[in-house]
């Protein structure tokens, strides 16, 4: 991993557009008439440019969960308490949390990562990265220390290399973290410079009164702290999560690996905002999945300039949107495999 330093562009691979018009020219050629399998066509193309190829690389799947605490709960900005994250490890490594039942349905492996649970309790198959137990309360100061912040990056990042090198061909990154909608739109505020009310959301489905105070403590979160907006470790250790930093250590890993990274919802969002700080062009390499129905969503898809495959009023987290694009990527390798060519059929296709 390179070292990261504020105002200097972390070094990315060049993206192979060569394998991307190749794929083009497949779809183009492909038994159909030109373009009619829609945004399919262009996520074979992505899916190319990423992985420098036109036999794309597609079998296995992983999603990495990074599960971590937020001091901000004691500000009462959730609809749950703070243990349901420690529990919903627990539901998730036995399979039946939702993301659990999606991955199944997709054949995708699952791996949780207590990157910073505020409890000692483990559970079977739990992976033990603890940085602390749970942050600092942002709306009174810091999250964590800037150290911390580099740490949950180096993180995410062995994380995901780890599983690169242990066989995974498409990776995916969801989290666990009770206030986490809190601190995300924090984070978001800092990354757009836009006012919290613009993305501060309902989280876990929380009512008018508790809404309104929530967005009276990012607003007060971000007075406190003042990141800087250009050093994205800063805005993390300030009004970020130890489960952003595990994602944007992903995120990175996966690029430098040419490896697709399919995001999720707004969590992910902003960790990606926070990792195209630091890597401008990290946006190409990643796969968005579908439009969080978290207020702030289509703000920061448009600074990310990703255009999301679907939009089905999910706000769950945990990876479950990125885990249903999955089926889609078993669609396109059926497509690329077993169709024939209008060359094939002796097609003259004239426009
Ligand atoms: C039972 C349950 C399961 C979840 N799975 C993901 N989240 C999602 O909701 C939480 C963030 O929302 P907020 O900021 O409002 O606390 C995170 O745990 C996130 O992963 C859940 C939330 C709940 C309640
Ligand atoms: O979009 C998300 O990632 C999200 C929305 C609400 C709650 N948890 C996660």
């Amino acid at each position: 991993m390179q070292t990261i330093q504020v105002n200097k562009p972390y070094q990315l691979p060049p993206l192979a557009d060569q394998a991307a018009q190749a794929m083009q020219e497949i779809m183009n050629g492909l038994a159909k008439p030109v373009a009619s399998l829609g945004r399919l066509e262009e996520l074979a193309v992505r899916l190319a440019r990423i992985e420098a190829t036109t036999k794309l690389r597609l079998q296995h799947k992983t999603l990495l969960v990074f599960a971590a605490d937020h001091g901000v709960t004691v500000e009462h900005v959730s609809a749950t308490p703070k243990k349901v994250t420690i529990v919903q490890a627990g539901n998730m490594l036995a399979g039946h949390t939702a993301v659990a039942a999606l991955a199944q349905a997709a054949h995708c492996h699952v791996q949780v990562i207590d990157i910073g649970i505020d409890s000692a309790h483990t559970f079977p198959g739990l992976i033990d990265a603890k940085i602390a137990y749970g942050t600092h309360n942002i709306a009174l100061g810091p999250a964590m220390t800037r150290a911390q912040a580099l740490q949950a990056i180096k993180i995410g990042y062995a994380t995901a290399v780890a599983a690169i090198n242990a066989g995974s061909d498409i990776l995916a990154v969801g989290e666990l973290g009770v206030g986490n909608t809190t601190t995300a739109a924090a984070v978001a505020a800092a990354c757009l410079q836009c006012p919290a009310t613009e993305v501060v959301g309902r989280g876990s489905n929380i009512a008018d009164a508790k809404f309104k105070h929530k967005i009276a403590i990012v607003q007060q979160s971000l007075k406190i702290n003042q990141p800087d907006t250009d050093d994205a470790i800063d805005i993390l250790a300030k009004v970020g999560g130890f489960e952003f930093g595990g994602k944007v250590g992903a995120m990175l890993a996966a690029a430098e690996h040419q490896t697709p990274l399919i995001l999720d919802g707004f969590i992910s969002y902003a960790a990606a905002l926070l990792a195209q700080k630091i890597a401008p062009t990290i946006t190409d390499y990643l796969v968005p999945s579908h439009v969080s129905h978290e207020q702030g969503s289509k703000r920061a898809l448009q600074q990310l300039r990703l255009q999301p495959y679907f939009d089905l009023n999910l706000c769950v987290g945990e990876g479950t949107g990125a885990v249903m694009l999955m089926p889609w990527l078993d669609e396109l390798n059926a497509i690329l495999t077993q169709m024939n060519t209008l060359a094939d059929m002796d097609i003259i296709y004239k426009h």
